[in-house]
């Protein structure tokens, strides 16, 4: 029979999952919603969320099938934040791959895994939430958070060398999706009958544009009810690629202030768009408010990607974008990263800080 949590458990270990292996029947205080924003109850049977599937080798086609995707992808930005990549360029056996190399970390003796363990007040590296705040309530989860560019910030003692493949299948990944994020950044330019570049050129293509790999490890949770895998937030991104899980579900969307399930499909590539094309947008695509719900019987795995433009490029509206029936509703700012790092602390939603 589980165990009964002691009373006394606080701060706990520094993994979830090592916590999660004690079989208790309860989780420790430092993970529970009580209410507020979150609600309470967390419900995991929320309704399913039709997120679009877009073919993106249709995205450049000139006929009309191409335009049709065009204004699907511009729809699906504004309403969800979010598509389904379809027809990527990768194929499932390389997708499989990746999700086994992170399954296979995961699985490592803690042993082994604390070899990348992160220290307390570093982001970088194998482990769960840093403790910043009494208050703070934790994430069930375990991360690997890799800095993949700029070249000069990556730190290789924190790549694992076991699994063996690791570092090359992970480096391939992300040299594809490079391609696919300047594919889309385009592609949602033209869906807005922008030129081209307007995004990109905003996105810099520079040295200094920052690629963060964090691998996501949700251990079971005995009170699914009260504990996420993630809280709410948005992301920080310009753009982020999400590989989900093959079969566990566990990501909600919040729209129109009512959660949403993200369904599982296998072998396309959730993409949704962060604050800084939001901004850049000037509010006509949406960075969508997302939280992780756990689950008390099956362990889940994703992979999120997150491109963000190098901290010296200003970011705001496309002049095209503002005009009298949409006036400017975002700053011009420089270094989102670390507005958006300072608000989420105070609990506040990050993109608010650069809304007129
Ligand atoms: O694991 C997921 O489904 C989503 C993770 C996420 O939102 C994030 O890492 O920012
Ligand atoms: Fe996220």
């Amino acid at each position: 029979m589980a165990e009964t949590l002691p009373t006394k458990i606080y701060s706990l270990s520094n993994s979830v999952q090592e916590l999660a292996m004690k079989g208790y029947n309860e989780v420790p205080e430092r993970y529970v919603h009580k209410g507020g924003s979150s609600g309470g109850i967390i419900s995991a049977s929320a309704p399913l969320l039709d997120v679009p599937s877009i073919d993106l080798s249709l995205l450049i086609s000139p006929s009309p099938a191409g335009a049709e995707e065009l204004e699907k992808l511009q729809s699906a930005l504004s309403s969800f934040g979010c598509f389904q990549a379809t027809n990527h360029g990768m194929s499932n056996m390389f997708l499989d791959k990746l999700r086994e190399m992170s399954k296979e970390f995961f699985a490592l003796p803690m042993e082994e895994k604390k070899k990348y363990g992160k220290t307390a007040d570093d982001i970088e590296g194998y482990g769960s939430d840093s403790v910043l705040s009494e208050h703070q309530i934790l994430d069930w989860t375990d991360r690997l958070y890799l800095t993949i560019s700029p070249e000069d910030k990556k730190r290789l003692k924190f790549w694992p060398e076991n699994p063996r493949n690791f570092r090359e299948v992970l480096e391939e990944y992300i040299m594809k999706l490079k391609t696919l994020n300047e594919f889309i950044l385009k592609a949602i330019a033209r869906s807005l009958n922008l030129a081209e570049n307007c995004f990109l050129q905003q996105y810099g293509e520079s040295e200094s544009a920052a690629v963060i790999a964090r691998f996501n490890f949700y251990p079971t949770c005995p009170r699914p009810d009260l504990a996420l895998g993630v809280k709410p937030h948005a992301d920080a991104s310009a753009i982020t690629f999400l590989l989900q899980d093959k079969e566990v579900e566990g990501l909600q969307v919040l729209k129109d202030d009512q959660w949403f399930r993200v369904p599982v499909v296998p072998y396309s590539i959730l993409v949704n768009v962060g604050d800084q094309v939001e901004i850049m947008s000037n509010g006509i695509l949406k960075s969508p408010v997302h939280r992780v719900v756990t689950n008390s019987k099956r362990e889940r795995n994703t992979l999120a990607v997150f491109f963000i433009p190098g901290s010296e490029m200003e970011i705001g509206p496309v002049e095209k974008l503002i005009n009298e029936e949409r006036p400017r509703m975002y700053k011009t700012v420089k270094d989102y990263v670390s507005i958006y790092f300072q608000n989420y602390q105070l609990g506040k939603r990050p993109i608010d800080a650069a809304k007129i």
